[in-house]
């Protein structure tokens, strides 16, 4: 993970004020309510002075009447002010983390394949979830708190100085004393909060990571083990945030401190005052209640300022994010694939590093051309870089030298999306989501109507087994399509890719031994999704070989030998070795 050794800047917040300006309705309510309540607020101490003042001191019962009334009515505004403010601004915080995470969202979604090699996804989750949380907290009370504060502050010193300018102006010395350690402690904070963000997402990272493979961490009872790592990270974490909350409980102390010695002070003198008959019982008791309203507010001010900081450290991280641009684009002016795509494949002088292995080419000046409807299989040891032909086919990176084309069509001049609609894709483990049978297959084509999803389901040798679950289409298959076998994965992702029926097909077939009828089921569901197609297909079968019209054998990135599987057998070599190997045992 990459840890910024710099502060977050509170600048990074700004960058929240388009997803607010997006609720005008929310905002303008918010802030209404707020100043309303601020206003009740102010009416208190007001209401507070008469009554000692007139309802007590001049004793008439209408009089008590009418200012405990006046009290009522005070109180009466605040409550429902204070819970319509409570109301828009917990909205607002809901809809802006809300519109946030979807912008979020729909960034990492897009972002290309080198960052997602770079990024683990727990910590993506992370700043998608817990940094966004962060700023929810800020929206929802951090940002009323402060502009409440701000009014209450500027409101209450307004009445201090028409209350009593003398006793005011004591009051004014205090506090440029309040507000200097919290000044002085933001930018450290926002720091450290970044920080603890960090350590969060560390530990989210892990419980995602090993949660997800749960059981090859029973099947090695390695549970001890990973809940010691988790202890160790969460253990980091606090240590992070025992650094904020350090910081925080001093300035918190300094605050309230500075801010009550001026308070005590002020009152001593008010005290001699009343004595002295310079001011009434009722005056100074209105004044009180202003100090006391405008330094618990300075108070809190101090902590809202933490909370803006902490915020900032969490945008930051988002707008981070945000801030990268997928290197895998849509050219300004998209050129269109020949309708209908023939599927011819052309790979010219392809060289290709991984950004994390510069070192050493996954391919090297490796040139291959594919007929139209051809089926050519790739074998080849570990690491010859025959998944890799499928990445740069599929544009998940793009060549260091060279080209990829499709019918004569560059494809770095496409849209990534249309190119990628052109092909069907069945990888060696599929990937089964936590939904119904059906949304399973549909997810190689949404529009398709339920006939299509049978007759798919059908070519794929699929159809017996789904009918054998409790719900058939509708069952749930479970995380990771835990409810089924790996042959039955399979054909679910033979069904989803002859939905899409896409021209060109790549094929990574599967490694594991299916017991026999699985076998020739999928053999079968793999034959029909072949038919009139381009295929490129990762060869592990003899069967697949046989079929294919020709074979590619690939070792450290380049084309060793090309020819049918008796050509190649004849000819000795690499293909030879490999076939007695994998095929012929
Ligand atoms: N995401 C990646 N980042 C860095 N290097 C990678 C990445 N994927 C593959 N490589 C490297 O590129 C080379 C080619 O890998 P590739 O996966 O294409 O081989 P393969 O022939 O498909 O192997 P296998 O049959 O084991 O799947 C290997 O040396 C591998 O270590």
């Amino acid at each position: 993970m990459s840890e910024s050794q710099s502060a977050a800047p509170i600048g990074s917040l700004r960058t929240l004020w388009p997803f607010l300006r997006k609720h005008p309705g929310l905002l303008a309510g918010w802030l209404i309510a707020l100043a309303c309540a601020n206003l009740a607020t102010l009416g208190m101490p007001v209401t507070f002075r008469v009554m000692i003042d007139q309802g007590f001191a001049q004793g008439g019962g209408e009089a008590i009447n009418q200012t405990f009334l006046m009290v009522l009515a005070v109180t009466g505004t605040l409550a429902l002010t204070s819970s319509a403010h409570y109301y828009f601004i917990s909205m607002l915080g809901e809809r802006v983390v809300a519109d946030l995470r979807e912008r979020l969202y729909a960034h990492l979604i897009g972002m290309d394949a080198a960052f997602h090699d770079r990024n683990r996804s727990g910590d993506l989750v992370s700043r998608l979830i817990a940094d966004s949380e962060l700023l929810r907290v800020v929206i929802g009370l951090t940002m009323s708190s402060a502009l409440r504060g701000s009014l209450t502050v500027l409101g209450s010193f307004v009445m201090l100085f028409v209350t009593s300018p003398r006793l005011a102006a004591y009051a004014l010395l205090g506090i440029p004393l309040t507000v200097i350690p919290i000044v002085l402690s933001g930018e450290r904070l926002a720091q450290v909060s970044r920080s603890t963000q960090d350590r969060i997402a560390d530990t989210n990272t892990l419980a995602a990571e090993t949660l997800g493979a749960v059981r090859t961490v029973q099947a090695h009872s390695r549970e001890p083990f990973e809940r010691g790592r988790f202890v160790e990270a969460l253990t980091t974490a606090i240590f992070s945030a025992r650094h904020r909350i350090r910081l925080q409980a001093v300035v918190m102390f300094l605050g309230i401190s500075l801010i009550f010695s001026a308070f005590t002070i002020v009152l001593w003198v008010g005290a001699h005052d009343v004595v002295a008959g310079r001011m009434t019982g009722g005056t100074l008791g209105q004044f009180l209640f202003y100090a006391v309203i405008g330094g618990s507010s300075v108070g809190s001010l101090a902590e809202v300022w933490n909370e803006v900081q902490r915020a900032a450290g969490g945008m930051g991280r988002i707008s981070e994010l945000l801030a990268e641009s997928p290197a895998i684009r849509a050219p300004a002016h998209p050129t269109a694939l020949p309708a209908p795509v023939r599927g011819a494949l052309n790979f010219d002088k392809v060289t290709f590093h991984y950004p994390q292995n510069p070192e050493q080419a996954a391919l090297s000046d490796f040139t291959l051309h594919v007929r139209p409807g051809e089926t050519v299989a790739l074998v080849g040891p570990s690491g010859a870089g025959k998944s890799t032909l499928f990445s740069l086919l599929l544009r998940f990176h793009d060549p260091t030298c060279g080209t990829v084309s499709i019918d004569g069509v560059d494809i770095r001049a496409l849209d990534p999306r249309a190119l990628r609609e052109a092909i069907g894709l069945v990888p060696q483990q599929p990937t089964i989501f936590a939904a119904s049978a059906k949304v399973n297959v549909l997810y190689g084509r949404l529009d398709a109507t339920d006939a299509d999803v049978h007759q798919a389901l059908g070519a794929a040798h699929a159809v017996e087994f789904i009918d054998a679950l409790p719900k058939g289409l509708d069952t749930e298959l479970g995380e990771r399509g835990a409810r089924l076998s790996g042959g039955q994965q399979q054909r679910i992702a033979i069904a989803r890719a002859l939905l899409k029926n896409a021209p060109i097909l790549l094929l990574d077939e599967a490694t594991s031994a299916l017991d026999a009828q699985s076998e020739h089921a999928v053999q079968q569901a793999l034959e029909t999704l072949m038919r009139g197609r381009t295929t490129l297909v990762i060869a592990h079968r003899l069967a697949t070989v046989l079929k294919a019209d020709r074979i590619v054998v690939m070792d450290h990135g380049r084309i060793v030998a090309e020819g049918t599987h008796a050509q190649l057998l004849a000819e000795g070599g690499l293909y030879a070795e490999l076939a007695r190997l994998q095929f012929l045992d």
